[in-house]
């Protein structure tokens, strides 16, 4: 099944699929996490802040798909983080690598089933916005799903109920709450100037924006611009999982037909180890912090 299979064709990966898996590693690790991380292009090094941990590639656990992407480990990790339980994705799977949107979303219905309640989700991204910098954080408060206007997203098809309702809401999707104790722990580590707050915009990839779908992105309202997360953020809203999600700015996007910048996704794993440390230790605190 690939990201372009038709409605009625996308009823595969459902709940005893989700559940299945999540018995065959609750039946592999003593960790009962309350808290998911997804870890984005070149940030995966957070699984460095876990202990006592339990590792999973992705190959080997059912229902999973493999990561082919640099930067993107594969790894399911558990482990303990400021003494607490976390389910970690040592990177993650995109639509651009030949999967449906419910196939790339799949292992946060595990998570549900985990029992999870809170979901971290980061990502690298492209500065649409101009005042933006290479090196900032973006605080995710809102996302536009070009990819879900279109028909592609990992909700469609029949409903099932154990997961959640019909017809989501996704105007707060990323959660008021846990957005303000994000830049308030962004604040209090000194990292005011480099943190923002605004609007994923989502497209599947793999190519980087021509400069006229950059101005596109401009004028719908995008703040920066990235290939994941979205699916991740639907599944996870649909069954009642929390939302906190963090961009990290690794380039700005081409906005002029004579710029002599080209996007790469070298330079987007270099800017991904660069800003490590600083995305650790928000992470790190914003999970000390969260109360389920
Ligand atoms: O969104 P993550 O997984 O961080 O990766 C981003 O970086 C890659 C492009 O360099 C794309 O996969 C894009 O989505
Ligand atoms: N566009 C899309 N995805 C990205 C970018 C970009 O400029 N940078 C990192 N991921």
């Amino acid at each position: 099944m690939n990201g372009f299979t038709t409605l009625s064709a996308s009823n595969v990966l459902g709940y005893e699929d989700a559940k299945s898996t999540a018995e065959f590693l609750l039946s592999r690790t003593d960790h009962r996490p309350t808290i998911g991380v997804i870890c984005g292009s070149g940030l995966g090094g957070m699984v460095k802040l876990l202990t006592d941990t339990d590792s999973f590639e992705f190959r080997d656990i059912p229902n999973f798909a493999t990561s082919t992407v640099v930067g993107h480990a594969g790894k399911l990790v558990f482990g303990s983080l400021q003494d607490k339980s976390v389910v970690l994705m040592q990177g993650r799977v995109h639509m651009y690598e030949g999967h449906s949107a419910r196939k790339v979303a799949f292992p946060v219905r595990v998570f549900k089933l985990l029992g999870v309640k809170t979901l971290i989700v980061t990502n690298a991204a492209g500065a649409i916005n101009r005042t933006y910098n290479v090196g900032d954080l973006m605080v995710i408060c809102d996302h536009i799903n070009l990819v879900g206007l279109a028909g592609l997203n990992p909700l469609v098809g029949v409903n099932d109920s154990r997961f959640g309702t019909r017809f989501p809401p996704m105007s707060t999707a990323y959660d008021k709450g846990l957005r303000s104790l994000g830049l308030k722990l962004a604040s209090e580590l000194g990292m005011k100037e480099f943190v923002r707050e605004g609007v994923y915009s989502f497209q599947s990839g793999p190519m980087f924006e021509t400069v006229g779908e950059c101005r596109l992105l401009n004028v719908l309202g995008a703040d920066v611009t990235g290939m994941s997360t979205v699916p991740e953020v639907l599944v996870a809203r649909h069954c009642g999982i929390r939302v906190f999600g963090v961009s990290l700015v690794t380039n700005r996007c081409v906005m002029e037909l004579d710029s002599d910048e080209v996007p790469n996704h070298e330079e987007v794993l270099m800017m991904g180890e660069k800003r490590s440390a600083d995305m650790q230790r928000l992470i790190s605190e914003f999970v000390g912090k969260i109360v389920d």
